[in-house]
């Protein structure tokens, strides 16, 4: 398996021989927002085999280790390899892990640019029975039932509230639930309706596996989605989900994003630094 204990510790301690930064802080760069991590100071790019690439170094003053891009099950990777880089960020001793997407905005109240902390998620994998935790449970990382009704935690969630506050991001800021489908088609406009009317407030290619994952090996999350496009929900609109869109506007938001990251990591080093 290729999230398996050993497997992931190889790669934990193939890295740990790279660099001496210890990370407790992780964030994962969806679409378009790889140049988060182009912000760090004191950089070391460790290039994998394969993409994507670990960037370890310091954000306002705190060791972190951003992903720039992540392993797709679009792209024909496996839920073990897509999760994988999750449990070695957990055995390099990260706590915190700030997942970030672009995502479809279903909710009709979102406007494109939005960026929406996610509340909760809807893994359309996890209804239709495919979860990464299937299989025999290693203790190593977590309990054979893990609850994920906390997921999101709310502690991060209030102090990303107050970092969007002193930046001045309210009108652009919203709360939702994510839910994730296989892609690597966009949806059809009955989807749409369909997702729409199960709650969700925005949809996406990604991030779920993740962070059950995460919550499985005891890490905090907050996860954050950029609200690329509007999704169609009517047979006479003109608009048609492109995937250049998408990165355009992640572009036209990533500077907000880092911003937001930034004041974040410096409220999460005053809240667990000691006086
Ligand atoms: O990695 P994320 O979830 O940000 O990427 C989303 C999903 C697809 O990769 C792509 C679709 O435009 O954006
Ligand atoms: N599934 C899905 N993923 C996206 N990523 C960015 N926009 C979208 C969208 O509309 N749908």
């Amino acid at each position: 398996r290729r999230n398996s204990y050993e497997m992931c510790k190889e790669t934990a301690d193939w890295l740990r021989a790279r660099t001496a930064q210890c990370p407790k802080t992780a964030i994962i760069c969806g679409s378009g927002l790889g140049g988060l991590a182009e912000v760090l100071d004191n950089k070391t790019y460790i290039p994998g085999h394969q993409n994507p690439i670990l960037v370890f170094g310091e954000l306002n003053g705190q060791p972190c280790v951003c992903m720039q891009g992540r392993f797709h099950y679009y792209e024909g990777y496996s839920v073990g390899m897509v999760t994988f880089p999750i449990r070695v960020l957990f055995l390099l001793g990260v706590e915190v892990l700030i997942v970030t997407n672009a995502a479809g905005g279903l909710n009709p109240s979102f406007q494109v640019g939005d960026i929406m902390f996610i509340r909760d998620h809807i893994s359309m994998f996890g209804l239709g029975g495919q979860n990464p935790l299937r299989g025999p449970n290693d203790e190593r990382f977590g309990v054979r039932f893990p609850c994920m009704s906390d997921a999101y935690e709310q502690d991060l969630l209030s102090l990303a509230m107050e970092s969007v506050q002193e930046l001045g991001f309210v009108s652009f800021t919203r709360e939702g639930v994510y839910c994730q489908l296989a892609g690597p088609s966009y949806e059809t406009i009955a989807e749409c309706r369909v997702l729409q009317a199960l709650g969700a407030d925005a949809v996406g290619m990604s991030t779920i596996p993740e962070v059950i994952v995460a919550r499985h090996c005891g890490l905090r999350i907050l996860g954050i989605s950029l609200i690329t496009n509007k999704v169609m929900m009517s047979y006479n609109s003109q608009e048609k989900a492109n995937h250049e869109e998408v990165l355009r506007i992640s572009v036209v938001r990533a500077e907000a994003l880092q911003k937001l990251v930034t004041c974040l990591l410096g409220k999460l080093g005053e809240s667990t630094n000691p006086l």
